[in-house]
Parts: structure tokens; sequence; C-alpha cells
């Protein structure tokens, strides 16, 4: 674990003895768009138009944030248009590495380098911040257009829809107001409410983060037994968004944060729903519970210095969810 610091690699926990035992999420430093035309989107500059082939994902299948751009890039038809390479899943001293000896780990199958730092630093040699996945990188020109996997949804949800004939929409003008509601609440204390339940290093961060985290648990359980998703009747980005976190809650979250109020399966329209997305054409293929099991359990020294990975818990995400 550490960042980059005017592009030089410093392996340091994160800072929380500033801020009273709470985790703060940096925000991401590359957020140009790629669009149908190569119009700039609305952050960064233009130029980034949708092409087949042109642009390359680098990803972590332990990580919520990239798992939401494998996701969208199967529901779009994307997979034979923007190719990945695959981090190993353990993030040590180093930071994100190349390593391969993990089943699924791919190595930097475009550059052959070692460190992902390496491919920010491509962009940016004087680059500080932190060295995050997902990146969407631009082959023609030699850089990073976002490493922010919000913008990167919104990208495919839309950008390529000539390209690949796929027009499915997650993201309809007609609930814009509504996601970007529910969106709020869940990146600020579910996404990021289990990260700030689990880094924090004092008993108030903690508690700052985990009754807010089940509240919106709560609340979420609620809206799921008058709707069936998030915003009503259809799926939207903002049900993608919460699922990646939701199908690590129980087998990580749970135990390794401390999140273990109630587990996901004792929320029963919660779990069918998690079920429900779990089973969506071409989202099984995304899951890889051994990375993100295997990342959390070895990358977090402070957390679990032994590195043991817990037995359970035994869940069954094919049963079927019978939601209709
Ligand atoms: N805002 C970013 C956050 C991405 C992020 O934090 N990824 C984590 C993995 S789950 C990471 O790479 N962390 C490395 C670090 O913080 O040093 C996004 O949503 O794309």
């Amino acid at each position: 674990m550490g960042q980059l610091v005017e592009g030089v690699w410093k392996d340091e926990w994160y800072d929380t003895d500033s801020t009273g035992g709470e985790f703060k999420r940096d925000t991401s430093k590359f957020r140009n768009w790629v669009t149908a035309d190569g119009r700039a989107g609305p952050t960064g500059e233009g130029g980034f138009a949708a092409a087949s082939g042109r642009y390359y994902l680098y990803v972590s299948h332990a990580c919520p944030w990239a798992h939401r751009t494998m996701i969208f890039r199967a529901l779009k038809g994307l997979e034979e248009h923007i190719d990945v390479s695959v981090v190993h899943p353990e993030m040590l001293k180093e930071g994100w590495e190349f390593r391969t000896d993990f089943d699924g780990a791919t190595g930097d199958r475009q550059f052959g380098l070692d460190y992902l730092r390496q491919v920010y630093l491509k962009t940016d040699p004087k680059m500080s911040g932190r060295v995050t996945v997902p990146i969407l990188w631009d082959r023609e020109t030699g850089r990073i257009v976002s490493n922010e996997s919000a913008d990167i949804i919104r990208m495919f949800n839309s950008a390529f829809d000539a390209v690949t004939g796929n027009r499915d929409d997650y993201w309809p003008e007609a609930l814009r107001d509504r996601i970007a509601e529910v969106n709020d609440r869940v990146y600020d204390t579910v996404n990021n409410g289990v990260y700030k339940a689990g880094f924090a290093t004092s008993q108030e961060a903690y508690d700052k983060a985990v009754h807010p985290l089940f509240d919106s648990l709560d609340w979420i359980e609620g809206l799921l037994a008058y709707h069936r998703y998030l915003t009503g009747d259809r799926i939207t980005e903002a049900d993608w968004r919460l699922f990646t976190t939701i199908l690590r809650f129980d087998a990580v979250y749970h135990t390794h944060f401390k999140c273990n109020r109630q587990r996901v399966i004792d929320y029963p329209n919660l779990w069918a729903w998690a079920r429900e997305l779990y089973q969506w054409p071409g989202v099984a293929g995304t899951v890889h519970a051994d990375h993100f099991t295997r990342h959390y359990y070895f990358s977090h020294d402070m957390i679990n210095p032994n590195r043991i990975i817990p037995i359970g818990p035994r869940i069954d995400w094919t049963e079927p969810h019978n939601r209709g």
C-alpha cells in the first residue's frame, strides 16, 4: 500500500492521524470522457471518440469500483471492443502488481509492466496521488482517459452504442434525479461506508460510519419491498453501483471491516435482489470471489496481520430469487 509523490513511490498506509481516525477517500485525478463523437464530456478534455479496440481497461477482480466497469462492459456488449488486464489480488508494498501467480491475474497484456503505478507514470511522470483501479486507457494518445469508475460506467452506458448496436440504457433520462439521490446516499454510506468503517482507527470514526451504513441497508430493504429495483420497476446504474458492494459484504466486509450488525442474507428483499442481479445474463462471469477474499484478507496488514482467510460464509448465489 502506498502512493506516488511527484512520480516517486512511497510505501505508507492511509493517513488517519490527521482526521481523528477517519478514512477520507481521495478524488480521482483523470476525468476525461469517451464520447460517441469525441466531443468533451462533462469534465476534462475532448478528443476521445468511441471506437472498437482503441480503449483498454485495467482492473482488479477484487475491487468493487473496478467491478462496476466490468459489469457494464459485459452488459453493453463491449467485451470484444475493450480489452482488459487484471492485476494480482494482493496489494502489498509495491501497490497493485502485474504478477501472474494467481488464477485470473493476467499481467500487463499491453506493455508487460510490473506495477500498475507505471501505467499512471506513462501519463504523468510527476504524478502525485493514489494508484487505483479501474483505469481506462487510450491506446491512440497513449494516456489515461479516466480513473473514475462512476464516469467510466456512464461512458460505457451510451458512448459505444453505435459501435456495438446495444442500446440498453441504465441511466434513463426520466429517472436521472432519483438515480442521483440514491447514488449519493449509497456512495457515502454503503460503497464508501464499508471502507470508512473498516479503515477507521478510532471507535468514534467507526461508529460514525457503521450506523449510517446499516441505516441505509434498512432503508434499501424497505425500498425493495415496494419496487423491484432501487429506483422503480427498471434496473438502472444505481442497482449495479450498489451490487458490487453487496456481493462482497458477507464474505468480506461483515468480518474484515467489522460491518457485523447484520449480513446481507438476513435481509430478505436485499438478498433476493442481490441474487437476481448476480444471475443477470453476463454478470456471474465477472464475479471472482477468490480475488476479493485474497485481496482484502492479505492486503491490510494493520487489520489482518496474519493473513488468515476465514472459512465462511456458505452462501448459494445461484438459489432461485423468485422475484417477478
Ligand atoms: N474513485 C475511484 C476509487 C477506486 C479505488 O479506490 N480503488 C481501490 C481498489 S478497491 C484502489 O485501487 N485502491 C488503492 C489505493 O487506494 O491505494 C473509483 O471509483 O474509480
